[in-house]
């Protein structure tokens, strides 16, 4: 049966100003080195707040040895502020109970080492909302995306070398999006917008690839190769994935970050002026990086200016429908043809999809879904999400395989294919490089193919070291 009424729920009127949300929290540090300190953080959308010893924390217990680095995390749902521990040494209790999670009320007093801590207020603020449905080419309407374009509006209007900005989000949310956009709105527009994939960084060429060349460098013969920074020069330098930017390269890029200078590898006296804005993003936790070593603090706190969180897909309500009708816009557009139609049924499955792979996804899965649908409209079964579907999380068997469509039986394929090589090379250092060699392909292409098939999160959850 067709549903009543099948329009976005969580979409906000145009010209709509603000909307209330939770916006400040307040804890009472009850016992321990930190006694009678009361601790505001402000909490910006879908964010949520820390407590440990590291710096980087929003609770920070610098004197009680019994903490770990990062050692709690409070977030906000609709049920509650969830306390949860981040794996810490020495646990999180509530009631004296240790847990891992827990739904806490006002007022509940919880302990972490030697600090025991009180939730004492949670203030609802009113946010600002664009009136936009877009910032550049990212497009949302759920209130979480319309605060998000109303904040980058204002940190485009900055001026772009006074500001630094660190975008997070899963794999997919459109992190390079507002990268773009911020570029193409600012002063510097006319200028480069040069991309850098840490990720797909080789080892060996790192510093080469990022600061650079000069004649000579590798064989006698070889040309000159100004690096990233160089490239972007009076431009934007976007730094993708900087959580696996090699820990020994790290202290290069602080240089050249504090002094505008960059020295080519092979070229170390010979200074070059370069002024670039940097944008980073990234989808590791970064401040857990921090405080386990595995990411320099200096660096962590030079790019991090403004924060910019992207919501998952799954988080954005109805926008999943309100994209998918987008993207067949788009498609019909180019083609010269009318847009096919999505049924209540598409509708639904597009619902209760789990989207690993986010937007990117879900274009795909759209795209490829209008490709091979013969008639005007995409029903539920034209976009194979269901149960043995492209995108369910978990493995599929050889032989679902047979009875799909040749294209979704090469996804599916692909799928097991990356699941099974991964987990023949294991979590360990230089994974990536190893994997990639074994399917015979370049580095670069080999994480683009586990993006694509939203393998590349649960990839990196997986690996216990840098790769
Ligand atoms: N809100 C959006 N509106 C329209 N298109 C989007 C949106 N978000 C993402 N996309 C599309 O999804 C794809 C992935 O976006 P993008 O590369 O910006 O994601 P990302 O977060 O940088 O991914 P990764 O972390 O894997 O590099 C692109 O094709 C982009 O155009």
């Amino acid at each position: 049966m067709e549903p009543e009424d099948d329009t976005p729920t969580r979409a906000v009127a145009r010209g709509t100003v603000g909307y209330e949300r939770l916006g400040r929290v307040s804890l009472k540090v009850l016992s321990g080195p930190d006694a009678g300190r009361v601790v505001q953080v402000p909490i910006g959308r879908g964010q949520q707040i820390r407590g440990g010893r590291s710096e980087t924390c929003h609770v920070v217990l610098r004197d009680d040895d019994q903490v770990s680095g990062v050692h709690f995390s409070l977030h906000f749902e609709p049920v509650g502020a969830v306390l949860r521990d981040l794996d810490s040494t020495n646990g999180v209790y509530v009631h004296e109970v240790r847990v891992r999670e827990a739904i806490i009320e006002l007022d509940t007093v919880f302990r972490v080492g030697a600090t025991a801590l009180q939730l004492t207020a949670a203030e609802r603020v009113v946010v600002p909302l664009s009136a936009k449905d877009h910032f550049g080419e990212l497009y949302g309407w759920c209130p979480e995306m319309r605060e998000l374009f109303d904040e980058l509006e204002r940190v485009a209007a900055m001026p772009s070398s006074a500001l630094r900005v660190l975008i997070t989000g899963e794999t997919g949310t459109g992190k390079e999006l507002v990268a773009r956009g911020l570029h193409d709105l600012s002063e510097r527009a006319q200028h480069p917008f040069v991309v850098l994939d840490c990720s797909t960084l080789p080892r060996e060429l790192a510093e080469a690839i990022v600061l650079g060349y000069g004649r000579g460098a590798f064989t006698h013969a070889a040309p000159e190769q100004p690096g990233v920074f160089e490239q972007a020069h009076r431009g934007t330098l976007f730094l993708d994935e900087l959580g696996e930017l090699p820990l020994d390269l790290q202290p290069k890029l602080l240089r050249v970050l504090e002094r505008g200078e960059v020295a080519r590898f092979n070229e170390r006296n010979k200074l070059r002026k370069v002024d670039v804005r940097v944008i980073c993003a990234t989808n590791r936790d970064l401040q857990k990086m921090v405080s386990e070593g595995r990411f320099r603090s200096d660096l962590y706190f030079r790019i991090y200016g403004k924060h910019v969180e992207l919501p998952s897909l799954s988080e954005r309500g109805d926008d999943v429908i309100l994209l998918a009708e987008r993207f067949l816009r788009a498609m019909g557009e180019s083609l010269g043809t009318p847009p096919k139609q999505l049924t209540a049924a598409a509708h639904q499955a597009l619902r209760a999809a789990p989207w690993p792979g986010n937007v990117r996804q879900l274009k795909q899965v759209i795209e490829c879904a209008a490709q091979l649908t013969r008639g005007p409209t995409i029903d539920a079964r034209d976009l194979h999400l269901g149960p043995g579907g492209i995108t369910r999380r978990d493995q599929l068997d050889a032989s679902p395989l047979l009875s799909l469509r040749w294209d979704e039986a090469q996804v599916g394929f692909q799928r097991e294919y990356f699941k099974a090589l991964m987990q023949r090379v294991g979590a360990r250092r230089g994974w990536i490089g190893r994997a990639a060699e074994l399917a015979g392909m370049d580095r670069s292409g080999f994480v683009k193919a586990l993006k694509r098939l939203g393998l590349y999160r649960h990839a990196m959850e997986d690996a216990a070291e840098e790769p």
